[in-house]
């Protein structure tokens, strides 16, 4: 057990404070824990003289702590006339670190300086640091991108950083803070992209060994540290476009749909124009990471996206779960539908792979349901869930070129038309989505007029 309670592979809190400073080009607080570093990215029309007509341009680092960042007081290093071993080569690993991932060609002749002070120090002050540079970093180049004075964007990939290590008992813990990393018997700094991609592994015994097993499983930590920091990085993104893309917030007239299906996007635009309305959904924000439809039922799912973005953007969102039951396979694909054919989510293959299964069943037995549950969600409110359902049988040949999913196949006995066949006012008129709406209309006015807690 760690003496704050936390698993093994589970880091500190971490929390991105975007746009902290008014002045830098991108400027973020980087908390883990009660480690602290404001990260500031400043860019100068200017290179080192190595540089000089090559048409490159450069990025580097510079690293401090503050004299009270620790317990007690540090003696400020401009007042002992030189940097200590130590701030050289962090600020040196927090420049190679930020330059893997930038196309410095791109960048063209000039510089980004990234400054990293760490105001309160409890542990990977380093592995904090390089986490919130990159945010800054990606700060200052968009804003380049923005202006016009970059046409492409230079940064090629998503970096985090963690640290690693080995507690006295030799156990694998992850985000070592200031107590665990002085009773740790192995310390491991580990520097990956997105892709698990790795820039730097700084691993040292100290006074003790480690296995190749034990490096593995560490290694294993910091995938999964990085991986869930990556997240955080761009909901902090995505949060920050929110908030600028959005005059007002996303309340009363504005309504963020959890959905990337674009198909369920034009449903959507198409039933609320006439609810007065205006509709964003996940496609307009490429940032926000996806949510896993972990849940065993539509209503799960559907709260998971819903009051997963919720909570992530503090504001308003609605969110569909739905899915086509098919009664001669027991109600399957259900919740799979998207996922029937495999992770690829791909329409064509899950409309083979029902025709596949179907095929030894009559016509008169291929009876099934488009099903929509759709949850409502803010921050501090019990959702609101309303659902609806579409009768009708599964066809033997693909019909139609409108709607998406299994529409193709989706007929409609009372007129012998897929939903495929069909405009998208008759499809929106009958459908599962639709119906499960009318529900939310009746409800959601009380529902908006209850307070949050
Ligand atoms: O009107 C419909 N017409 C045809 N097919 C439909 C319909 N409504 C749902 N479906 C199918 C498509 C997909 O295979 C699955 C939804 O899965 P579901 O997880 O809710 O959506 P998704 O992953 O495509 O997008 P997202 O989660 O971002 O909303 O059911
Ligand atoms: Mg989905």
């Amino acid at each position: 057990m760690r003496h704050d309670g936390r698993k093994n592979d589970e880091m500190r809190k971490v929390s991105f404070v975007l746009d902290y400073l008014d002045y830098p080009e991108g400027s973020v607080l980087v908390s883990f824990g009660n480690t602290k570093v404001i990260v500031n990215a400043t860019v100068e029309e200017s290179v080192p003289p190595f540089l000089r007509n090559t048409g490159t341009g450069w990025v580097t680092a510079e690293y401090s702590m503050l004299p009270r960042a620790t317990h007690t007081r540090n003696r400020r290093e401009s007042s002992k006339g030189k940097l200590t071993g130590r701030t050289m080569e962090i600020q040196r690993l927090i420049g190679r670190a930020l330059r893997s991932v930038i196309d410095l060609k791109k960048l063209g002749e000039r510089s980004i300086v990234v400054d990293c002070d760490v105001i309160q120090a409890d542990g990977g002050t380093r592995t904090a640091s390089i986490t919130g540079a990159f945010l800054a970093l990606k700060l200052a180049v968009d804003k380049l991108v923005d202006s016009g004075e970059l046409t492409e964007n230079p940064i090629t990939n998503h970096l985090a950083a963690i640290s690693v290590g080995l507690n006295q008992y030799g156990e694998a813990i992850t985000d070592l803070d200031y107590e665990e990393d002085s009773a740790a018997q192995v310390d491991c700094n580990v520097v990956m992209t997105e892709k698990l991609e790795l820039i730097e592994i700084q691993g040292t015994g100290e006074e003790a060994t480690f296995t190749r097993g034990e490096l593995n499983q560490l290694l294993d930590y910091a995938e999964k540290s990085v991986t869930e920091l990556i997240r955080l990085q761009k909901n902090a993104l995505a949060l920050r476009n929110v908030s600028k893309k959005q005059e007002e917030p996303v309340l009363k007239n504005h309504l963020l749909i959890a959905t990337r299906n674009e198909g369920k996007a034009k449903e959507f635009v198409e039933l609320f124009k006439s609810r007065g309305y205006e509709i964003k959904t996940l496609l307009d924000y490429p940032e926000i990471a996806d949510i896993e439809e972990t849940g065993k039922t539509f209503e799960e799912n559907a709260r998971l996206k819903a009051e997963g973005i919720a909570k992530e953007l503090n504001c308003l969102v609605l969110a569909d779960d739905s899915g086509l039951k098919v009664d001669a396979l027991g109600g399957q694909p259900g919740v799979y539908s998207a996922r029937f054919a495999g992770e690829r989510k791909s329409d064509a293959a899950n409309n083979a792979k029902l025709l596949h299964e179907l095929t030894d069943v009559p016509m008169g037995d291929r009876t099934a349901q488009f099903h929509c549950t759709l949850v409502l969600a803010e921050p501090g409110k019990e959702s609101l869930v309303v659902s609806g359902e579409l009768p009708g049988m599964i066809g033997r040949i693909p019909r139609g070129n409108n709607g998406f999913g299994y529409d193709p196949l989706f007929i409609i006995p009372e007129t012998d038309k897929t939903l495929a066949e069909m405009t998208s006012e008759e499809k929106n008129k009958i459908s599962h989505r639709a119906k499960a709406l009318q529900e939310l209309d009746k409800k959601i006015d009380a529902w908006l007029g209850e307070k949050t807690v």
